[in-house]
């Protein structure tokens, strides 16, 4: 959803300054990797403290790399498959650092051993969310649904939770209890996202399969040459 219509609002706000980095000489892996880097900092260095503050700031800061070297591609007219693919796979690194980070945090000083299972449950079926979209494509189906919690609210839901949630430390109270009820919203919405891209590519391969049988129509084909393609 928030991929649908919040990436228009930042691609107006974002391009002058990806404009900017292009005058500089900057490429847009530079800004791929080194924003990766940057929420990879935050999320291990801050997150395992405690310190959910300063760590989304830290995020935040970096996280919005991810709209800016698209961008930046677009601007150049040089959008590559390579880009797509150091993107996309950076994408799974940062968010393994994030859900690692709170995993740390409540299976240290957290001491919370159920939070520390749902954050890791939240990094896990992130990425299996993720797999299925790649793996459908991967073996030539359209994989027609975004589903309930895509990538984009993943982030939003945690990182506010998490930003808010790190005023505790200021003296606001109560706010803690934000991140796990995040958490908490993340997993089952990761599970129902799962569930929905499992059951459009189980009805498309199927779709798919008859229509390549003889006297069938030819099925839509991807990028690998079987419809099985690679593991
Ligand atoms: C007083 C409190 C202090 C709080 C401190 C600061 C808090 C700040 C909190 C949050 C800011 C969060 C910002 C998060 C921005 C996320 C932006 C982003 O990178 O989104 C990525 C997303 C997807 O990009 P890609 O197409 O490159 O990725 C694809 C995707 O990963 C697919 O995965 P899947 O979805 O299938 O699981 C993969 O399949 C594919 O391979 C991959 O390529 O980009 C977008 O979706 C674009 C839209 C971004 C919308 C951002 C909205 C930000 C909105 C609100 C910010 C709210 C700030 C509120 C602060 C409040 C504090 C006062
Ligand atoms: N280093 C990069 C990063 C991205 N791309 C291209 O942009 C697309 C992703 O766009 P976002 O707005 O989500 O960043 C990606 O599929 C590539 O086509 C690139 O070329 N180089
Ligand atoms: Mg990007
Ligand atoms: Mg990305």
């Amino acid at each position: 959803m928030l991929n649908t219509y919040a990436r228009a609002f930042f691609t107006r706000v974002l391009t002058p300054f990806a404009a900017l980095l292009l005058r500089l000489g900057v490429s847009p892996d530079a800004v791929t990797l080194v924003g990766t880097g940057g929420v990879m900092a935050g999320a291990l260095v801050f997150y395992p403290q405690g310190e959910f503050f300063w760590g989304t700031v830290v995020i935040t800061l970096f996280v919005f790399s991810d709209l800016v070297d698209g961008n930046m591609a677009r601007q150049l007219g040089r959008a590559s498959r390579w880009g797509a693919f150091l993107d996309s796979t950076l994408d799974r690194v940062a968010d393994a650092a994030i859900f690692g980070g709170l995993a740390l945090w409540y299976a240290g000083g957290g001491n919370d051993l159920t939070l520390c299972a749902v954050s890791l449950f939240c990094l896990a079926s992130g990425q299996v969310v993720s797999y299925t979209k790649a793996r459908g494509e991967s073996i030539g189906l359209p994989v027609a649904v975004n589903g309930l919690v895509e990538r984009a609210e993943r982030l939003v839901i945690s990182l506010v939770a998490a930003g808010f949630a790190g005023l505790e430390t200021f003296g606001v109270p109560y706010i803690e209890w934000l991140l796990p009820i995040a958490l908490w919203v993340v997993a089952v919405g990761s599970l129902v996202t799962l569930g929905q891209r499992v059951v459009t590519v189980r009805r498309e391969a199927a779709e798919a399969d008859v229509a390549a049988r003889p006297g069938g129509t030819s099925p839509q084909r991807g990028n690998s040459s079987s419809p099985q393609g690679e593991a």
